[in-house]
């Protein structure tokens, strides 16, 4: 073989791309990746991994409102936005640097440059051409903009993790996952935050027990939340400050940052799919079958590229999964995109599996139970912060198998896995009951439902 030749190469060396080779190799196959920006992808770079870091930030930003009631002569005093920003940025340098050691160590060769398919078995990158009897589209997301003028005064998630300095007032646009985790931390740190919806809830798609618990706890918390507002345009004042100017006739000003968070599209432009005549859907996303084939023999799609459950872990499930089936020896491996479990970084977070209670009611009509309760968490009793937890179990039939898990409220995001372990099992509501409870906890609620 040569050193342009290889068994498997993945474009895009993000979650799903890295996933594939990483396995494949471990196989004995030869591979590489190919990346044109970092090592890690979205996730390491401008996504799941500098987002946490943020998010502890506004952990501590909400437990240093706590500790006072905890008997801690301690003031919230200023916060240096650039000591966090430094220490988070040289995080992701670091995961990047062990990523390279890491591939060299694996055998996995980098080939840095854009991507461009020749044809189905050949991609050219950086004026160079390389071969592979499977090549993976694993080449992610990126931030969709608004079609409106001004748009280009914003930013998206990529510049909020390039922000040098706290926004004193931001206004965040749109209602999905990063609009509610930037909006949540931005606030605990200190920014004057309004969330534009366009429509009358945010998290549209999650369960009406959490979008509920969530907008009541980031009211109490001073985010200004204007639902029906679809922002028409965005112009910048004399004092430089930036305006937004809704269709519905309102006007906001002051804010200093703008953040588009209204959606991801893939990322396909320059990759000549045309060459392969792998097929794309209307949005621009590659089609691929259950077993992650595009419907060109040799060619696989997976992780954010193809548009299902955009998440981290699934890029990666899927990624194994694809080298398993290539080279492992079993053919029928695939990931079930069922029951995917997920969390919202929010404040509080949510932490939620399987179907929600509409979804259910839809395909199930009556044989669907739910059992739900809300409470102040013990952590609260001695504050005069007071964050409501709450949980929803959705089941169906006789046995009232559990078809869905919703929590929100503090430590749902470490809750939840353990329980989306119990649903793919096929737990009822009596193996729930039949658990017996840890307490002093807020997840103990789960098990002793009526
Ligand atoms: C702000 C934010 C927060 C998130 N938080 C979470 C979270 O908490 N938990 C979670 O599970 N998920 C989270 N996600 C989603 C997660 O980041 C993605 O689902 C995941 O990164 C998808 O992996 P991927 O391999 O499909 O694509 P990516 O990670 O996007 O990797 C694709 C790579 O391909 C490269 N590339 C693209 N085209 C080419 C080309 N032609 N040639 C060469 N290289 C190319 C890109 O530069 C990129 O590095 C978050 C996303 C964002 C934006
Ligand atoms: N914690 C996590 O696991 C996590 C965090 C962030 C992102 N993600 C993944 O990344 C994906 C993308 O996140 P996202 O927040 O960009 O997308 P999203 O699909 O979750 O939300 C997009 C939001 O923008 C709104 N919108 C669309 N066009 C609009 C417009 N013109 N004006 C106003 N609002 C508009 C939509 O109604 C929707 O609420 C998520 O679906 C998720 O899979 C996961």
């Amino acid at each position: 073989m040569s050193e342009h030749s290889f068994d498997l190469i993945a474009i895009g060396a993000g979650s799903g791309g890295l996933s594939v080779a990483e396995r494949a190799a471990a196989y004995g196959k030869r591979c590489a990746v190919v990346e044109s920006r970092r090592l890690g992808g979205t996730c390491v770079n401008v996504g799941c991994v500098p987002k946490k870091v943020m998010w502890f930030g506004a952990q501590l930003a909400h437990a240093l409102a706590d500790a006072r009631d905890y008997g801690f002569d301690v003031t919230r005093g200023d916060f240096d936005w650039n000591t966090l920003k430094t220490k988070r940025d040289a995080y992701v340098s670091g995961i990047n640097a062990w990523y390279h050691t890491y591939l060299a160590d694996s055998d996995i060769a980098v080939l840095s440059g854009h991507a461009r398919f020749v044809d189905a078995h050949t991609l050219e990158v950086g004026g160079q051409t390389y071969t592979a009897e499977h090549i993976v589209i694993a080449t992610g997301g990126e931030p969709v903009w608004p079609d409106i003028p001004g748009a280009e005064l914003g930013i998206t998630s990529d510049g909020f993790f390039e922000l040098d300095t706290l926004p004193r007032r931001t206004a965040v646009v749109g209602a999905g996952y990063i609009a509610v985790e930037l909006a949540g931390v931005l606030n605990a740190l200190g920014s004057d935050v309004s969330l534009f919806l366009r429509g009358d809830h945010l998290l549209r798609r999650f369960d009406s027990l959490l979008r509920e618990h969530l907008t009541e706890a980031m009211l109490e918390d001073g985010i200004d939340i204007l639902s029906r507002t679809q922002v028409a345009q965005v112009r910048r004042a004399a004092d430089g400050t930036l305006g937004l100017f809704c269709e519905q006739g309102r006007e906001s000003g002051g804010f200093d940052a703008v953040i588009w968070a209204i959606g991801r599209q893939p990322s396909v432009a320059g990759l000549n799919l045309e060459a392969t005549g792998v097929v794309t859907d209307a949005a621009g996303y590659v089609v691929a079958d259950a077993y992650q084939n595009t419907n060109i023999e040799g060619v696989y799609a997976l992780g954010d590229v193809t548009g299902r459950a955009e998440l981290t872990p699934v890029a990666i499930a899927a990624g194994r999964r694809l080298a398993d089936r290539l080279f492992g020896g079993q053919p029928e491996r695939h990931l079930s995109y069922e029951n995917i479990p997920t969390v919202v970084f929010s404040h509080p977070p949510i932490g939620t599996v399987g179907l929600t209670e509409d979804e259910a009611r839809e395909i199930h009509g009556s044989a669907v139970k739910t059992y739900q309760t809300s409470f102040t968490p013990m952590y609260h009793a001695a504050t005069e912060r007071k964050v409501k937890t709450a949980v929803k179990l959705v089941t169906v039939g006789a046995k009232e198998k559990v078809l869905g898990v919703h929590i929100i409220g503090q430590g749902a995001d470490e809750m939840l896995q353990g329980f989306a372990v119990a649903l793919r099992m096929g737990a009822t509501k009596r193996d729930l009951d039949d658990t017996v409870a840890i307490h002093p906890t807020s997840a103990e609620e789960l098990v002793t439902l009526r």
